[in-house]
């Protein structure tokens, strides 16, 4: 009788998925593993998935050691159930000629839906407001002498005394009607493009990698960069960090854009020139940002950016769901089946 093979899993599939897989080969769940539990070491992923044929891993590392562990006890297939798989040494499984199976933009929705919520919390004041009310600003004397508040039909919304909290809190702008900048119209930039459509934005898309008919069939205007930074109300930034995109971000970004223009980004801080940002926030050449990474994470509770009203900060939250782990949980079992089954494999790490 012909021995079913081996795989580890050290993150979750769906049951049906899993199912299917066990009809190939005999399943071990590693037990301090499981996705987003315990305190794991490489140490530990290294003992528990030597020997088997198929890994699958979560956010475990794996490195130049652990992985020759595991090739010369015969693993040939490894999946790593995360969008960039920088947890996992590429070099070594090239070498070894064994391509790595990954779940690119398995949070795509997650972070665009995100990102969709910084640009209204940017454009509306959102935190400052919230953040104001929880210390009691709500309203204030003023507010509650002109308007009968618990009586709707009598609020009238303004003039606002310069003043009051409101002017500083409360008074933005429609994203209606605006225009909003692309910058990477990859799994995410595409996926933010489109929602914003649904408010009535109109999109200008910068990527110079894609034919502008790809951007234009979802209905946006495909531009050069100089377009993009003079038009644009808002810039949303979804660029990956490679060597030409380090700090590309930078003084001669800000100052093509217009002073009133916000940057939102929820790709890598990396991008973007700090020091450049900072200044261009304080001094008013550019209106705002709304920003979830950070040049050092988690983000020093001093950093600048931190305290300015007219920056809203999250900290590396984008990309976190419920639903994630089902995306990519879908993903990864694909590209298992596909090796089980010895057909082509759709997600192969590149870089
Ligand atoms: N905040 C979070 O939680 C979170 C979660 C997931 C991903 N990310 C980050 O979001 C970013 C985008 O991810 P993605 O999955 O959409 O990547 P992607 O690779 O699908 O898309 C990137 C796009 O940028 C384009 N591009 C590359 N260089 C460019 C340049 N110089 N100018 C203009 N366009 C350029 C590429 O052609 C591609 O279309 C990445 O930096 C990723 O790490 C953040
Ligand atoms: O910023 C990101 O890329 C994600 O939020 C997270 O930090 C990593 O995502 P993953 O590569 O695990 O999909």
């Amino acid at each position: 009788m012909k021995m079913k093979k081996k795989l580890v899993l050290c993150t979750q599939l769906p049951e049906k998925r899993l199912e299917e897989i066990e009809q190939y080969c005999d399943v071990t769940v590693a037990g301090e593993l499981r996705h987003g539990k315990g305190n794991v070491t490489e140490e530990m992923t290294r003992e528990e998935c030597d020997g088997y044929e198929i890994v699958v891993l979560g956010d475990e590392n794996a490195g130049t050691d652990t992985l020759n562990q595991w090739i010369s006890s015969g693993m040939k297939f490894i999946g790593v159930a995360k969008g960039t798989p920088v947890t996992v040494d590429n070099e070594v499984l090239k070498a070894a000629n064994i391509p790595l199976s990954y779940t690119p933009g398995r949070n795509r929705v997650a972070v665009a839906e995100y990102n969709i919520g910084l640009m209204l919390a940017a454009a509306r004041k959102l935190t400052l407001s919230a953040a104001g009310l929880q210390k009691g600003e709500h309203l204030g004397e003023k507010m509650s002498d002109i308007y009968d508040v618990p009586d709707v039909k009598n609020v009238i919304w303004g003039p606002l005394d310069e003043n009051h909290p409101y002017t500083d809190y409360g008074i933005g702008f429609e994203l209606y009607g605006k225009k909003l900048g692309v910058a990477g119209y990859g799994a995410i930039g595409r996926e933010v493009a489109v929602r914003a459509k649904a408010f009535g934005m109109e999109i200008l898309a910068y990527d110079p990698y894609l034919s502008a008919d790809k951007i234009e069939a979802d209905g946006c205007k495909a531009v050069d960069l100089d377009t993009m930074l003079k038009e644009s109300d808002m810039i949303s930034i979804h660029l990956p960090v490679v060597d030409s995109t380090k700090g590309i971000v930078n003084k001669d970004w800000f100052s093509k854009m217009k002073p009133t223009a916000i940057v939102v980004n929820t790709a890598r801080a990396a991008v973007i020139d700090q020091k450049d940002f900072v200044e261009a926030l304080e001094t008013g050449i550019i209106g705002g940002a709304a920003i979830d990474v950070y040049w050092k994470e988690p983000v020093p509770s001093n950093h600048p950016l931190l305290s300015m009203r007219n920056v809203v900060c999250t900290p590396h939250m984008a990309g976190l769901t419920t639903d994630v782990d089902h995306w990519s949980g879908e993903m990864m079992s694909q590209e298992v089946l596909a090796y089980l089954k010895d057909e082509d494999r759709k997600y192969i790490w590149k870089r």
